[in-house]
């Protein structure tokens, strides 16, 4: 698919869409599930489908659910809590988009993902295949996190992230996010009034990250800064974004039609292989090795592979084979790739020439320590949380 489109209307000509629903607009602010919305979108899904169009529905809510079924005033902090409530409250939110396209005589299907089924190479492709086998079909997925297996540490958390995953992954044209307010604005509208609308951007322009905030509601996680950061992991795979109000009248009928609706954030980033793309969506990174300058060149610049002798320190506990961050000499990740060494060999090997390998680990698998056909440059920061430190990292784009 071409990098990008300067044509007004990117989204009404995306044949494959991803929309994503957030909790607070599922559950009508926590209330409860709220059936009418549900129907609403289901009607315009189906309409879209006698299009041609191919969706996937990426839909939060299920904590929400869960704790309105539950009788849970507030939402829980500890996590097995969290954990029962998504699993109570899923089943309500499959039940009434099943209801919903059924009055449409579409079929749905549930896929819960983990952030690890799309880290395993294996578990990602799996996951693809089924995704397009089921848009073939005819069937429309209902996309959520597997919350009752995930743990703090490695959930996604927000559905913004998982929705522009799910859009690299399908390599869908298009990410609509669905919300409670209208777009971006210049501030957070729940806090300052005079916020400005944002009704076009480009994915990835830092100065939209600067303005939007985190979640303004007790019920939605993450706010406008993971959905603008979903924007820009969209772009990767050439993904136009708009974040718009999921209660607009017709919405997703409106903006297939070439409608300016919301905030439309459109992708003019260079896009990125399907390889590139599962690297560069490691949320989790197992370790990281710092690069000398001219390492850093040699791969950034040059596009080389990276060789041993161009590595000064290594962090963390890696296997070979593992996604490991490359970081220059201040700490800031320029790149990031699978290492053909383990944490201990890299440590053994760190400062010298592959020629050296064999002598000091006995045998050598391979010359490089990474790979160029096995790397990732950053072209930007974006958070992602580190195992090793726990701590937000840049991500390559
Ligand atoms: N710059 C901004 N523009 C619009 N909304 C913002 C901004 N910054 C923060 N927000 C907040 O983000 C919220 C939407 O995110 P969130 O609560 O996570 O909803 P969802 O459940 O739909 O993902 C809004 O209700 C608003 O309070
Ligand atoms: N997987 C969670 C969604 C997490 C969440 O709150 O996402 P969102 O409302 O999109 O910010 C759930 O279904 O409750």
């Amino acid at each position: 698919m071409a990098a990008s489109s300067n044509t007004p209307s990117a989204i009404a000509q995306a044949k494959r869409l991803v929309v994503k629903v957030g909790s607070s607009l599922v559950t009508n602010e926590g209330k409860g599930i709220d059936a009418q919305a549900v129907a609403h979108w289901a009607r315009q899904i189906a309409a879209l489908h006698a299009q041609g169009k191919q969706i996937v529905l990426v839909s939060s809510g299920a904590i929400a659910e869960g704790m309105a079924r539950l009788g849970w005033p507030r939402r829980p902090n500890a996590m097995h809590e969290l954990q029962a409530a998504a699993a109570v409250g899923q089943m309500g939110l499959i039940q009434a988009y099943e209801v919903a396209f059924a009055q449409h005589g579409i079929r749905t299907a549930q896929i819960l993902l983990t952030h690890e089924d799309l880290a395993d190479r294996r578990r990602y492709l799996n996951a693809r295949s089924t995704l397009y086998t089921l848009l073939a079909l005819g069937v429309v997925p209902i996309v959520n996190e597997n919350d009752t297996v995930v743990t703090d540490e490695i959930r996604l958390g927000d559905n913004d992230t998982l929705g522009a995953l799910v859009t690299n992954l399908i390599e869908a044209e298009a990410l609509i996010i669905l919300t409670d307010q209208s777009g971006l604005y210049s501030a957070d509208p729940r806090k300052d009034p005079t916020a400005q609308f944002i009704s076009i951007g480009t994915a990835g322009d830092p100065a939209l990250e600067a303005m939007a905030g985190g979640s303004g509601s007790s019920i939605g996680t993450g706010g406008m800064l993971t959905k603008v950061l979903a924007a820009k992991r969209a772009a990767n795979s050439g993904g136009h974004t708009v974040i718009a109000s999921g209660r607009e009248t017709d919405v997703l009928l409106r903006l297939s039609d070439g409608e300016q609706i919301g905030t439309e954030l459109r992708a003019l980033l260079p896009v990125r292989s399907a390889r590139q793309r599962w690297l560069a969506n490691h949320l989790r990174l197992r370790g990281r090795i710092t690069l000398d300058s001219g390492a850093v060149q040699a791969v950034t610049r040059d596009h080389k592979s990276l060789l041993a002798i161009g590595v000064s320190a290594v962090e963390g506990d890696f296997e070979r084979g593992d996604v490991v961050a490359c970081v220059d000499q201040h700490g800031v990740e320029c790149g990031r790739g699978l290492i053909n060494y383990s944490s201990a060999d890299t440590r053994r090997i760190m400062r010298q020439p592959s020629a050296r390998i064999a002598d000091i680990l006995g045998s050598m698998s391979d010359a490089e320590l990474m790979h160029r056909d096995n790397m990732v440059f950053v072209r930007g920061a974006l958070p992602g949380k580190s195992l090793l430190t726990g701590k937000t990292t840049s991500e390559p784009q």
